[in-house]
């Protein structure tokens, strides 16, 4: 993606060519003022039915929307293209031009163009911008992905010291379709996790941080960003622009915020004011997330593990598709949201556990939730599009149900003998919303009801008087039309004769053609005047027509008004009741998540998981519950396998398991499905195995497998370097790292190297939890030396000189890779296989023949030191080279070239 442009919001600017010529119509006099005060954005300018686009708008929609260019008029000297979408299909359109990353203005009229004729026949309908539409401040439904929370995310910076090199960045993040909004503090490296783990739908971020060297390359990566103004950033206005938002004064309700947390929350509530122009969508206070209360996890981790996506992008077959069982839209956003922020605060790890094993245990109360919540509306995304005054009477049908469900769920679930916290909590918020407001919308509102209120008759008969009224004399004044039509086609002899109704005439006589002409002869044209001519038909109307049809108009249109008023007061009172209803939906969500997980855990076999404040990690028969998930399809059965990564008794420190084995057998399945468990553990759910007890974990490293990066110009092997850097740099004794095959993706020495130096640094320096796999079966030597690090193979049998996987992990190491019979049964033709073994064996009797065993080698042996200083001035010279590296402050690139030069200058010494 190129740079974004910063968007003006507040002070646009003119652009070259939209200076008015002399004679310009006065409709587009208009449209280009409006266009000019609203740079950055396409313009979908009202006509009748139609959103239009005209000039450069025009030509980037039908290009993305694939609808035909045409032009209308011309602007100097040149044709002005055009296009436009139907006002029916408009979201649709919208939707596309939104994920393409457009930004769209919507532009209505503000008049019936009745008002503005009598104003002068040239005098052009009132317009202007109601909303600008952008990925981050989506509220329909039909834009938005109800299974995922869309967040609109502000970014500030503050540097700390007078250098600079100290970086803080305040994040403030909302979801404008449910009201969600949360802020904190970060650093640097916690930036990209951050954003990674919020995947927002649009970023918010000031010029200077737009421009910022150090950053472009992390902006490129994400898919929307908006830089924005200085006043939108600015400090000395936020806590003004903040509580003014939220009409309070002061910001300390709000609890203890940084300063530079209150300019994130100025931001992105000043972006919402602006594009909403003025109405305000019901957000929740800002809550503050406290640092570090959640599992770091880096966007590469959470890529390799397919949290919320697999690698190749799809929901299927991700970690969330396979423990979703949840039965309403906000529940699945829940789900979503916890599965992506793991939390570290044991107690409250426990409280969401105490609310899965309620249910668990509880069959019936557990069935009867979801039964329940099945039938639930999208309680927060209807009330936010009521108080942007977008709602329609299906919204309102959805407040009056969710309000109903949640007090019937409370009532059902007031049988359950001491409810746990995060449940009673639940059920007392279920209880607090204003049943008669339910009661009153049941009242209210009709059976079949209408998208949008201007379709009318949503309102139930017998409600109002005054309405019931109304609407009898319109439809009685149908009664008449029918009768008319009776009476004309007796008078006429013409038995055919309808009366009709369209947008442009009205009501009217239609006849065909054949009987026209006695229509427009004496005595019937006395009654009858002729208004069309069609290729079948003639059009007349009467002056009993038009009469009538005025008292059906103003009797539709007073019935109308009624209803509108209706809906109104309606929405007042859904509105009235906002927090209550929204704290409503947050419970209903919170049930729905608690009672799904129990459904998983019963139906897979999950076990609650021990979470304590220890560095413990053990786990009893863990399954990986994605893999055995999809076996099971098959009727193949998964191997359960036990890890203990605890460290040993009076040690600080954990294990490093080092596993080996051949290809396929099953290594990454078992790294993976540890930081699974891991993550669910955290997020509180059960866990696919027996028991498990880990101590919290504070970060989530996972290096897995191997993937170009070409977008970014990395190699593969640079990818893994780069992400091996960020684990030896950041892993502390609370972290949990995964490594699998690092160093496989260059020479085989290098490789070897790199993965020997990464576990070493990992057991001294780190000292976390983890779990290593690798084809170096050499490494397995470092047990000797280094006390936490276990050796543990996947059991393989051999039958009749094929390979048999028995996925089991067993301590010990592995003999061989068994590289042939795996690539024989991945269907290498014959003649390679046989060609293969001869190489094979060839090289291993090489192996055994050369002059040194590989431990020999001072570089790999365990108690390797430096070689003494030699007397030869090119080798002090090499010893000066490496003693000056300084590799903590190095990027991992610079150390690779310094890498290449020390084995250049070797290369020059051994010729010398
Ligand atoms: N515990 C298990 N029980 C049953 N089947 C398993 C188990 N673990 C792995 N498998 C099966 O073996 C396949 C290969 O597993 P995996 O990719 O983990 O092997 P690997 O040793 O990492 O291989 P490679 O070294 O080639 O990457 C999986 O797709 C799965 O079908």
């Amino acid at each position: 993606m190129s740079q974004p442009q910063t968007i003006g919001l507040s002070e646009p600017e003119t652009p070259p060519d939209a200076t008015p010529p002399e004679k310009l119509s006065p409709m587009l006099e208009q449209y280009i003022e409006i266009k000019t005060a609203n740079p950055g954005s396409l313009l979908f300018y009202r006509m009748g039915d139609f959103y239009e686009l005209f000039f450069e708008d025009a030509e980037v929609a039908s290009r993305a929307l694939g609808i035909v260019l045409t032009k209308r008029g011309k602007h100097q000297g040149q044709d002005i293209p055009m296009c436009g979408v139907p006002i029916h299909r408009s979201d649709e359109y919208l939707h596309r031009l939104i994920a393409l990353g457009h930004r769209v203005a919507v532009c209505e009229q503000l008049e019936d163009p009745s008002e503005a004729k009598k104003r002068g026949s040239k005098s052009v309908v009132k317009r202007d911008v109601v909303r600008l539409v952008t990925p981050g401040t989506l509220t329909e439904d039909t834009l938005l992905d109800a299974r995922r929370n869309n967040y609109l995310l502000a970014i500030a910076r503050a540097r700390l010291s007078s250098v600079g090199t100290e970086t803080r960045f305040g994040l403030a993040w909302i979801d404008m379709s449910t009201g969600e909004f949360r802020i904190t503090e970060c650093d640097r490296i916690m930036l990209s996790a951050e954003i990674a783990r919020l995947e927002p739908g649009e970023i918010l971020i000031s010029d200077s941080l737009n421009t910022d060297i150090e950053l472009i390359p992390l902006w490129r990566e994400l898919p929307a960003v908006t830089p924005l103004g200085r006043d939108v950033f600015d400090s000395a206005t936020a806590e003004r622009r903040l509580t003014s938002f939220f009409a309070v004064a002061t910001s300390d309700g709000f609890g203890a915020l940084t300063r530079l947390e209150i300019t994130a929350a100025a931001a992105a509530v000043t972006y919402i004011e602006r594009t909403q122009i003025g109405q305000r969508p019901p957000l929740s206070p800002p809550l503050r997330e406290a640092v570090a209360s959640t599992m770091a996890i880096d966007q590469a981790t959470r890529g390799n593990l397919e949290l919320m996506r697999t690698l190749s992008g799809e929901r299927r077959g991700s970690l969330l598709d396979c423990i979703d069982r949840t039965v309403t839209s906000a529940g699945s956003r829940l789900l979503a949201q916890r599965l992506s922020a793991p939390l570290t605060d044991v107690n409250a790890i426990a409280r969401r556990l105490d609310a899965v094993a309620c249910f668990v245990d509880d069959v019936a109360a557990r069935a009867d939730t979801r039964s329940r919540l099945a039938a639930a509306p999208d309680l927060a995304r209807a009330l936010t599009r009521i108080a942007l005054q977008r709602g329609g009477p299906r919204d309102l049908a959805a407040v009056r149900d969710g309000i109903a469900a949640a007090h019937e769920l409370a009532r059902a679930l007031a049988a359950i003998k001491d409810a746990p916290d995060e449940i009673a909590d639940a059920l007392g918020h279920c209880r607090k919303v204003d049943f008669a407001l339910a009661d009153e919308l049941g009242r209210a509102l009709g059976d079949e009801l209408p998208l949008i209120k201007r379709d009318g008759s949503f309102v139930r008969e017998g409600y109002d008087a005054a309405l019931d009224d109304n609407r009898a004399l319109r439809d009685e004044s149908r009664r008449v039309i029918a009768a008319l039509q009776a009476r004309y086609a007796d008078e006429t002899g013409v038995k055919a004769l309808k009366i009709k109704h369209n947008n442009v005439l009205g009501y009217f006589v239609e006849v065909t053609a054949l009987n026209a002409d006695k229509m427009l002869q004496p005595p019937l044209n006395a009654t009858f005047i002729h208004r069309q001519t069609l290729a079948g038909q003639v059009r007349f109307t009467s002056t009993e027509l038009g009469e009538l049809e005025a008292k059906i108009a103003s009797a539709a249109d007073r019935a109308l008004g009624l209803e509108l008023d209706i809906f109104e007061r309606l929405c007042a009172a859904v509105i009235a009741q906002g927090n209550a209803i929204k704290q409503c939906a947050e419970a209903l969500a919170r049930l729905d998540v608690a009672s799904s997980l129990a459904a998983l855990a019963a139906e897979r076999g999950f076990a609650r998981p021990l979470v304590d404040d220890s560095l413990t990690f053990a786990i009893e028969a863990g399954r990986h519950p994605v893999v055995e998930q999809a076996l099971s399809r098959d009727g193949t059965p998964f191997v359960a396998n036990d890890s203990d990564l605890s460290p040993p008794t009076e040690a600080q420190a954990g294990r490093i398991w080092l596993i080996t084995g051949p290809n396929m057998a099953g290594k990454s399945t078992f790294l993976r499905q540890n930081a699974l468990i891991a993550i669910l553990a955290q997020m509180g759910s059960f866990v696919p195995a027996k028991a498990a007890h880990i101590g919290v974990i504070d970060r989530l490293f996972s290096r897995v497998g191997a993937a170009d990066d070409l977008a970014r110009g990395r190699s593969t092997f640079m990818v893994e370097m780069v992400e091996t850097a960020a684990i030896l740099n950041q892993a502390g004794n609370r972290a949990l790292v995964i490594l699998d095959e690092i160093g496989r993706g260059t020479a085989t020495f290098d490789g070897l190297s790199i993965a020997w130096a990464t576990v070493e640094h990992l057991h001294d320096i780190n000292t976390c939890r983890a779990l290593f796999a690798t084809h170096y079966h050499e490494l397995t030597a470092l047990s000797a030396r280094l006390p936490r690090l276990h050796n543990v193979t996947m059991k393989v049998k051999e039958w009749k000189g094929d390979v048999v996987f028995l996925h089991e992990v067993v301590a010990g190491a592995a003999d061989r890779s068994y590289g042939i019979q795996v690539a024989k049964l991945a269907g290498l033709p014959p003649s390679v296989i046989e060609r293969a073994k001869v190489v094979l064996a060839k090289l291993e009797q090489e192996d055994r023949a050369a002059p040194k065993g590989f431990e020999d080698l001072p570089l790999f042996a365990a108690n390797y030191q430096p070689p003494a200083p030699s007397s030869e001035p090119t080798h002090e010279r090499l010893i000066a080279a490496v003693a000056a590296i300084n590799p903590d402050e190095m990027s991992p690139r610079e150390a690779m070239e310094a890498l290449y030069n020390l084995k250049a200058r070797l290369r020059e010494t051994d010729k010398q």
